[in-house]
């Protein structure tokens, strides 16, 4: 961990990002405390990802500003921005994991950055390295899987693989994209409190893309909501109930039609959501 690390960790300044004609984030302001688990929710094409994936620079703002550990994405070069990768990690919904290697190598590629050059088979990793990834292994839950390979593993499993991946670069930010969204009720709690447990440990700040409004209310310290690339709701999640949340998206929306999607894919209420129009 560098103790050096600025607070906020993560600075958000007036991002507009487009897409040719579509406009994915529009004035989107974010700001992010050392050690904040914070929940980015919003249906499908909502912007979350585009918003996740500018906090590490794979994509940069058309306008606007990202600080991110104190870096400032925009006026980074290349090598800059490689080098911040190196300091966030990132698990996806498909977990992104190599099915023919083992677990192990799996893990060991999250370490590739460091290395020079390209490492085929584990024993092309330095010995210290390996007792790392044993390590990050045993830490969720793993160590006997190690030498199986991972596509013999559950979806879980594999999403535990790519946490333990992730810790190889020892990072200081974990962003998670989805990370639950191809997993089972039960599997998908097991990865989402292991991903707060090693956040508590290890003082990680999370960002992390949910579609679900009772998932993100039990997880995240705060809720930013997004509908269509704008930020509609920043709030801390202590006290804050489903109806509240689901009030605020009934009230930016206008569409009874978005509403049925906000139903289906946030959260369905028990009674139906009053649409007010013109609040936009
Ligand atoms: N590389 C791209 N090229 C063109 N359009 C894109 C690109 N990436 C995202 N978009 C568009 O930007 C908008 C926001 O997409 P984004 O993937 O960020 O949403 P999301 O909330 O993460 O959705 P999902 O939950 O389905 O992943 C969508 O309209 C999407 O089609």
């Amino acid at each position: 961990m560098n103790s050096a690390t600025p607070s906020p960790v993560i600075r958000v300044t007036g991002v507009t990002k487009n897409f040719g004609t579509t406009r994915a984030l529009h004035n989107v302001d974010l700001t992010v405390e050392k050690g904040e688990v914070v929940v980015l929710l919003g249906l499908s094409g909502s912007g979350k990802s585009t918003l996740l994936r500018h906090l590490d620079g794979l994509e940069l703002p058309t306008e606007g500003d990202v600080s991110v550990l104190g870096q400032h994405l925009p006026k980074s070069s290349a090598r800059e921005l490689r080098a911040l990768r190196g300091r966030v990690g990132m698990i996806f919904q498909q977990f992104e994991l190599v099915p023919s290697l083992t677990v192990l190598e799996n893990v060991l590629t999250g370490a590739l950055a460091r290395l020079k050059g390209p490492r085929l088979g584990l024993w092309a990793y330095p010995k210290a390295l390996r007792l790392t990834a044993l390590t990050h292994l045993d830490r969720v839950g793993l160590l006997d899987k190690a030498y199986q390979r991972a596509d013999r593993l559950s979806g879980g499993q594999q999403q535990r693989v790519a946490i333990a991946r992730a810790l190889m670069q020892s990072p200081e930010i974990l962003l998670a994209d989805e990370p639950v969204a191809s997993l089972d009720p039960e599997s998908s709690e097991q990865v989402m409190r292991l991903i707060r447990e090693i956040a508590a440990d290890d003082g990680l700040t999370v960002v992390c893309s949910l579609h679900q409004v009772d998932l993100a209310l039990g997880w995240g310290d705060r809720i930013v909501g997004l509908r269509h690339g704008e930020v509609v709701l920043d709030t801390a999640t202590d006290g804050l109930s489903k109806a509240q949340v689901m009030e605020i998206y009934g009230r930016v929306t206008t569409s009874t039609t978005e509403l049925s999607a906000i139903e289906l894919e946030l959260g369905a209420l028990a009674a139906p959501l009053p649409v007010q129009d013109g609040l936009l």
